[in-house]
């Protein structure tokens, strides 16, 4: 039997740190090396013979805890949200002075939202107007989502190698807020309920027509057959990836 991945959970006790332990406990590939709340210390997964870090904490932690990974050789599959343009950029010059080591950053490890997103920035060239609503549980703690904030780039992006113009707006007076945030020029929408665990709709309007575009994560479940894939094939993708669909061969 091949050897079994040596991987340590970051956020271990958290809502998603708890799933990810689970997972890679049940997983036959995989041993559970080490397992850190907030006051654990970082030396502890190399003590602990880790190779592989998931990193499921919060976005002030993050960041230090993926470089600590990096700078000691380890593979790091990574959930939490916070990773702005900036901190990807010194993600990635820290990593080409460790060649050999994969990040991936993951905003969604759910298939179905990976596909979603794909999709709308595929059909978001033929519509007039986009925008996007996440809705989310009342606990988390920034906003607009990561998964929306990757979908408003994807699908701008996609609008503007189209040459498509932005979306109609005639607004001149609103409320603070009543337009949602502004992600290169896509609105986004944020909705907090109890209940609720991880959604989301993107709204692609034309004349006399409207395309919705939607996925729910109704546990959170749904997120590790990614977490698993990422950990898989993490190694055989050295340097930086952002969104699991760059381990996907999506066709789209
Ligand atoms: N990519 C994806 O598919 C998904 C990503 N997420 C993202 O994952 C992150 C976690 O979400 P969620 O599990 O709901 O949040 P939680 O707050 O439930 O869990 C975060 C956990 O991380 C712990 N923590 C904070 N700092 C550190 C640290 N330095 N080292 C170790 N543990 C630490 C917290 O400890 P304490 O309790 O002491 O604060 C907490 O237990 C969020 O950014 C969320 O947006 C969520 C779902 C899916
Ligand atoms: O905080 C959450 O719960 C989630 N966070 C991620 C995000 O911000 O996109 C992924 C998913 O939406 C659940």
């Amino acid at each position: 039997m091949a050897e079994r991945l040596p991987v340590a959970v970051l956020g271990a006790n958290g809502r998603m740190g708890s799933e990810a332990v689970k997972a890679v406990t049940a997983a036959p590939d995989m041993e559970l090396v080490a397992a850190l709340g907030r006051s654990d210390s970082l030396e502890s997964i190399v003590d602990a013979g880790a190779r592989y870090v998931v990193d499921l904490t919060v976005p002030d932690s993050t960041e230090a805890n993926v470089r600590f990974a990096v700078e000691h050789g380890l593979h790091a599959v990574v959930g939490t949200t916070g990773w702005t343009a900036e901190r990807l950029e010194s993600l990635r010059s820290l990593l080409a002075g460790n060649p050999g080591v994969g990040v991936l950053i993951a905003p969604n490890f759910a298939l179905g939202s990976v596909l979603a997103s794909a999709f709308a920035a595929k059909a978001a060239r033929y519509f007039e107007s986009v925008e996007i609503i996440e809705l989310h549980h009342p606990d988390k703690v920034d906003a607009p989502s990561g998964t929306a904030v990757r979908t408003a780039q994807l699908v701008a992006a996609s609008r503007a190698g189209a040459g498509v113009a932005p979306s109609p707006d005639a607004t001149q007076t609103a409320l603070d807020g009543a337009r949602g945030a502004d992600v290169d020029g896509v609105r986004v929408h944020s909705v907090r309920l109890r209940g609720l665990v991880a959604h989301q709709e993107v709204l692609l309007g034309g004349p006399g027509e409207q395309l919705t575009i939607r996925h729910d994560s109704f546990d959170r479940a749904s997120f590790m057959p990614g977490v698993l894939l990422g950990l898989r094939s993490v190694a055989a993708h050295p340097g930086l990836t952002v969104g699991l669909d760059g381990y996907l061969d999506l066709g789209l």
